[in-house]
C-alpha cells in the first residue's frame, strides 16, 4: 500500500506478509512512517492505493459493519498505555468489556484478573494509571489490549520511555503472553536489542519504503549497507540525521530495495 499526506508520500509501496501466531517488528530511523503503517493498518487513515487483508479478508473500502467485525480481531497498545488516568486499573482493562460485551461483572471480574496475571498486574488493579510507573501503564495496557481476546496485538514502541532493563524485562513478558495466547503480535518500534530478543520476522522503513523484510535471523545477519548501518548505530551510510536529509539523498540504495519490497504479495 502507499499512503500520503498531501504531496509528500509517507508509505510507498510497503508491502509484507505478517505470519499469523509470531511476532513480526517494523523498524525504521525516526520519521519514516512506522506509525502511519501501524495507523494505516488499524484502519485510522485510508491508504491512497493498495490493499490490507487480514485473514484473506480486504480491509480498504469494506462495509463500516463488517470492518467493525475484522477490527473485533485487533488489541492496539499505545506508546503511553493510552489508559482512563481517572480510573483505576482494575476498570481501564473492564472497559472494552463493559462496552463491548454483556458479560457479568462476576464475569468481568474473572477476565480482568486472568489479562492482569499474564503481565503480572494482580495486585496493583485498585492503583489510578497515575500511581504506578510508565512500565506498569503499558503492561496495564496490554491488558486492556488483551481483554476481549484478539487475534492480532499492535505495539506502538512498546520500550518508549523504559530503561534498558525494563525493557528486558517486557520483552520476556510479551514474548510469554505471545506463547500463552497465541496472538499474532505486530510491533513498531526502533529499539534494536528488544528486536533481536523478541521478534521472528523483521522489517525496515527507510525513505517510505520497507527496505528489507523476513526472518529475524536472515535480517539481523543482511549486509546490505542500509540494514547494517541501522543494526549498528552508524552514522557512515545512507540513514542520514534526520528523513529530510534522507529524502535529499540519491536513492540507489533504495531504488535496488525497492524490488525486495515489490516483491511480497499485500
Ligand atoms: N497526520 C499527519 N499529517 C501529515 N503528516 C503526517 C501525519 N502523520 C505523520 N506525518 C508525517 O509522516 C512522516 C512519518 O511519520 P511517523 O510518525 O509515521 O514516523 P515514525 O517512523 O513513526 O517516527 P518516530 O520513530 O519518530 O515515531 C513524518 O514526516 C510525519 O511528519
Amino acid at each position: 500500500m502507499s499512503k500520503s499526506f498531501g504531496p509528500a508520500t509517507v508509505l510507498d509501496d510497503v508491502s509484507f506478509d505478517v505470519e499469523r501466531g509470531k511476532i513480526t517488528a517494523i523498524l525504521g530511523p525516526s520519521g519514516t512512517g512506522k506509525s502511519v503503517l501501524l495507523s494505516t493498518i488499524i484502519g485510522m487513515y485510508p491508504p491512497e492505493r493498495g490493499q490490507i487483508y487480514v485473514d484473506g479478508e480486504p480491509l480498504v473500502g469494506m462495509r463500516h459493519r463488517d470492518l467493525m467485525r475484522v477490527r473485533r480481531k485487533f488489541g492496539v497498545l499505545f506508546q503511553d498505555g493510552a489508559l482512563f488516568g481517572s480510573i483505576s486499573l482494575y476498570d481501564n482493562i473492564a472497559f472494552p468489556l463493559r462496552e463491548h460485551t454483556d458479560l457479568t461483572e462476576a464475569a468481568i471480574r474473572d477476565v480482568v484478573h486472568t489479562k492482569a496475571d499474564l503481565v503480572g498486574l494482580v495486585k496493583h488493579l485498585a492503583k489510578l494509571p497515575g500511581e504506578v510507573s510508565g512500565g506498569m501503564r503499558k503492561r496495564a495496557g496490554l491488558a486492556r489490549a488483551l481483554a476481549l481476546d484478539p487475534e492480532i496485538v499492535f505495539f506502538d514502541e512498546p520500550d518508549s520511555g523504559l530503561d534498558p532493563v525494563r525493557v528486558a524485562h517486557l520483552d520476556v513478558m510479551m514474548r510469554s503472553v505471545q506463547q500463552v495466547t497465541g496472538c499474532t503480535f505486530f510491533v513498531i518500534t526502533h529499539n534494536i536489542e528488544s528486536v533481536r530478543r523478541t521478534a521472528d520476522h523483521i522489517g525496515l522503513l527507510f525513505r517510505s519504503r520497507l527496505v528489507t523484510f523476513g526472518p529475524a535471523a536472515e535480517v539481523l545477519a543482511s549486509e546490505r549497507p542500509v540494514v547494517r548501518q541501522f543494526f549498528e548505530g552508524s552514522v557512515r551510510g545512507p540513514i542520514g540525521m534526520d528523513e529530510m536529509v534522507d529524502a535529499d539523498e540519491p536513492a540507489d540504495e533504495t531504488d535496488e530495495l525497492a524490488l525486495v519490497g515489490g516483491a511480497h504479495s499485500a
